[in-house]
């Protein structure tokens, strides 16, 4: 059948957005930021089918073009804490507080201070919640996939704990409150601020300050350009310029017009975009599964004597970790570590070409194409299995609905390139026999 390359065809096949820019909430916001040097006609913030909130272009941008010039005055970074009423009490604690823990004891001030507070355009546009791991409930966290499950437990424990450690520092700030600092600087607080910082916040490099501790100042809130999504597709150069005193954006990609104008937050699988962003970009091309040393040590021949020495050069050269499946099959670190494992007693002494990508022969090539096929016929059944319980649950749990469909779509994801993965092995061990 013909491709319908019509008007109507082109309009259908673009993607579904409601401009958003009339909603009293952004027309302050963008009054707000008018008032400090940002007038931008090229973007409108818009709610898409697919991505959620973002920007919509109302121009076409050129590759190269710059996207976004955001004046200093609209940043949010530890120098607007350090000036504000906070200040006083930050220059003199000790141990100094992180920048992190500073920005985080702003937020969550000037949240509490509602209408009192000259950020509340840009507060009152922030996301209520995230889906960030540290906010999903544990029996979803429960549901992920390794090693993002071991991930979330580790972020959740950060987050915990930096709450737990910055609690004497909240109870020095009392007599800026009427209300007990305990209740304004509570754990649900924290937590909302500290996501705010890791999926909001853009790289911008600030002097050591003595009153903060050792940890990087690196971060800055970006009021408006904060509402650009990502895409794996797209790649964009970002930074502060000295000479402008502007942060920009500048896009390597063309965008129409009336289409959302996407930047790139790094190169990033999905997992590590759920764990920093709480989101799952679909079809990403970084993506990939992950295949632990457990998973991988269950199909190592307990009879092998070179059992142990296969392992510990695995473990030398680092190659017990980061053994993946991705779009375009089994990557290559998991083949050699699955080539050397199959090494039969008679081949061992070749480890060390293995290691340099030869071929020792076809009776290794083939074991090992059939354990990778093993593995990933496993963690196939394994994802249909998560994705049986996730709709159980979406049944019986309606309120972590939202939730659930975040993992459904990481399984769904997963599976598609298991899949493929399978496709190419089966191609791959069909070459060699
Ligand atoms: C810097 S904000 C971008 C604007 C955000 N969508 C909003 O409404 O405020 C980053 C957050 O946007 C969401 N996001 C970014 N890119 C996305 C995408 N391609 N698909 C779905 N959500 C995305 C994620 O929730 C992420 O934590």
């Amino acid at each position: 059948m013909r491709k319908n390359r019509g008007r109507t065809g082109r309009k259908r096949r673009r993607k579904q957005f409601i401009n958003q820019s009339h909603k009293l909430e952004y027309i302050q916001l963008r009054k707000w930021l008018k008032e400090r040097g940002f007038d931008d006609r090229n973007l409108r913030p818009a709610q898409f089918s697919d991505t959620g909130r973002g920007l919509m272009t109302t121009k076409t941008f050129q590759a190269g073009e710059l996207i976004i010039s955001l004046p200093e005055k609209c940043l949010l970074t530890t120098g607007t804490v350090l000036s504000s009423y906070l200040g006083e009490n930050i220059a003199k604690w000790k141990p100094p507080i992180s920048p992190l823990i500073a920005l985080c004891t702003f937020l969550i001030a000037e949240k509490y201070a509602g209408e009192q507070s000259v950020w509340k355009p840009y507060l009152d546009v922030l996301p209520k919640t995230y889906k960030c791991p540290v906010c999903l409930e544990q029996e979803v966290v429960r549901l992920l996939p390794e090693p993002l499950r071991r991930k979330a437990q580790e972020q959740r424990t950060v987050v915990q704990e930096l709450y737990t450690s910055s609690k004497t520092f909240f109870s020095s700030l009392q007599s800026l409150f009427t209300e007990n600092v305990e209740t304004v600087f509570n754990y649900d607080a924290l937590k909302w601020a500290w996501c705010t910082i890791n999926t909001r916040t853009v790289y911008m490099k600030h002097s050591q300050r003595e009153c903060f501790s050792r940890e990087p100042d690196v971060f800055a809130l970006a009021p408006y350009l904060d509402l650009l999504n990502h895409s794996p597709n797209v790649q964009v150069k970002a930074a502060f310029n000295e000479q402008t005193r502007c942060y920009e954006i500048r896009t390597d990609s063309h965008c129409r017009r009336h289409e959302e104008l996407f930047i790139s937050y790094g190169p990033h699988d999905n997992q590590k975009l759920l764990l920093e962003y709480g989101f799952v970009a679909i079809n990403n091309p970084q993506s990939a599964v992950y295949v632990s040393a457990d998973v991988l040590l269950k199909y190592l021949f307990s009879a092998d004597k070179q059992r142990n020495m296969k392992l510990s050069i695995l473990k030398d050269h680092n190659l017990l970790e980061n053994l993946t499946f991705g779009r375009d099959g089994p990557s290559w670190r998991l083949l050699t570590a699955l080539k050397l494992l199959c090494l039969g007693a008679d081949e061992f002494t070749y480890w060390k070409k293995v290691l340099l990508g030869d071929i020792i022969s076809a009776r290794n090539e083939e074991r090992s194409l059939n354990i990778a096929a093993k593995i990933c016929f496993s963690l196939i059944e394994e994802t249909q299995h998560i994705l049986h319980q996730i709709s159980q649950m979406k049944k019986d749990k309606v309120n972590l609905e939202n939730q659930l469909a975040l993992v459904e779509v990481l399984c769904l994801e997963d599976l598609t390139i298991l899949q493929t993965s399978a496709e190419i092995l089966y191609n791959l061990h069909t070459a060699i026999t």
